[in-house]
């Protein structure tokens, strides 16, 4: 390959540049292996610290939880976020966390790859279990009981909650998960396509539950802490962090979820791969137009009221919030009816 356009582009040129050993999907450039980890490092960085209308993702002293699942995205994101909480001095205290789904043959594996993480990076970690939270109902139990067409919401549900929960448990103020470019392209993508605009702002934005029960006038609430969610990846090539992850070795596990992704999705993903192979930026434009759509609608769109679940006690927008409507219909036995009747 040619030199690193990186290195031939630096005011301090080198006389003998590295040669590129690879052509970063996000911008076409051929660059070495130094280049490419300081660039998409860099730029991770540099989206913290733009976050929130230039507030930033972090502020110092926070306590954030890392939502580890062994996969490639979430051990780049677990690797990124302590390589940079070191080289910028952000001061956070990093935590690892981990949800078993009880999907037999999945889970169990990549947890064990999560177990090694915690070990390479000297985070502490805390997993939770869907078999403890919700009375014994494994994802493969779950399967079982509704068959493949819904069982993704099922888990996107509960996950949401025991992330939540974990939180508690680790008293993080903080949850960030490795979501990336390609996941945000695919999530706005289903939503225009679902004529649901109104939930654009949540899924283009970075930082989710963030203030969002603070009063007008900046006081707190009867409610309890909201557990913030960021997406320090929002701007991340996937195809950049298999390579980030190639090239650093780092450990992961690289097998997809044996019950996923539900058609839908799926069909979304198939679209914007095609999409970002006949034009890379694709993935990107699709963001800012989420973004741009978001900013749009936000007038006209109303946020529902949040209150405790009455069963769970965590924040809902219902009386009693979607996972324990979930929990009920399954332990009714009526899991499969209520949500095709919906569908
Ligand atoms: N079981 C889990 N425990 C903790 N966090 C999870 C778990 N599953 C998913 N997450 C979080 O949600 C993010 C998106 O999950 P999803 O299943 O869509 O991703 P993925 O693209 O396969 O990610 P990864 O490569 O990290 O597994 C993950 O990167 C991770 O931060």
């Amino acid at each position: 390959m040619a030199p690193c356009a990186l290195c031939m582009s630096r005011p301090e040129r080198p006389a003998s540049p590295s040669r590129a050993i690879l052509r970063r999907p996000k911008t076409g450039q051929a660059v070495c292996r130094d280049c490419f980890f300081l660039a998409f490092e860099t730029e991770v960085h540099n989206t913290i610290l733009a976050a929130n209308s230039g507030k930033g993702l972090f502020r110092a002293g926070e306590r954030i939880g890392i939502a580890a699942s062994g996969g490639k995205d979430s051990t780049v994101l677990a690797h990124i976020v302590t390589l940079l909480n070191e080289r910028y001095a952000y001061g956070l205290n990093l935590y690892l966390l981990s949800i078993d789904e009880g999907i037999s043959g999945y889970r169990d594996d990549s947890l064990e790859t999560v177990k090694t993480n915690a070990k390479e990076y000297k985070l502490p970690l805390k997993i939770l279990s869907y078999d403890d939270l919700y009375g014994g109902w494994t994802m493969d139990k779950v399967v079982k009981e509704t068959g493949r067409k819904n069982n993704c919401t099922y888990c996107g549900v509960f996950r949401r909650q025991a992330l939540d929960r974990g939180g508690s448990v680790l008293q993080v103020d903080h949850i960030v998960t490795g979501h990336n470019a390609d996941d945000m392209a695919e999530t706005i993508l289903m939503n225009v396509l679902r004529g649901d605009i109104a939930r654009l702002e949540r899924c283009t934005a970075i930082t989710t539950g963030k203030d969002a029960h603070e009063e007008a006038d900046g006081s707190q609430p009867a409610l309890p802490h909201v557990v913030k969610r960021s997406k320090p990846f929002k701007y991340a090539y996937e195809k950049e962090i298999v390579m980030y992850a190639y090239f650093k070795k780092l450990t992961y596990h690289s097998t997809e979820c044996i019950y996923s992704p539900t058609a839908y999705r799926g069909h979304a993903r198939a679209l914007v791969k095609d999409l970002e192979s006949i034009r890379p930026s694709a993935i990107l434009d699709l963001i800012y137009s989420g973004e741009a759509m978001s900013r749009i609608v936000r007038p006209d769109s109303k946020r529902p009221t949040q209150q405790l679940c009455s069963q769970c006690s965590s924040m809902s927008s219902a009386p009693v919030c979607q996972a324990c409507q979930l929990l009920n219909s399954l332990n009714a036995g009526l899991a499969s009816m209520q949500l095709s009747s919906k569908n």
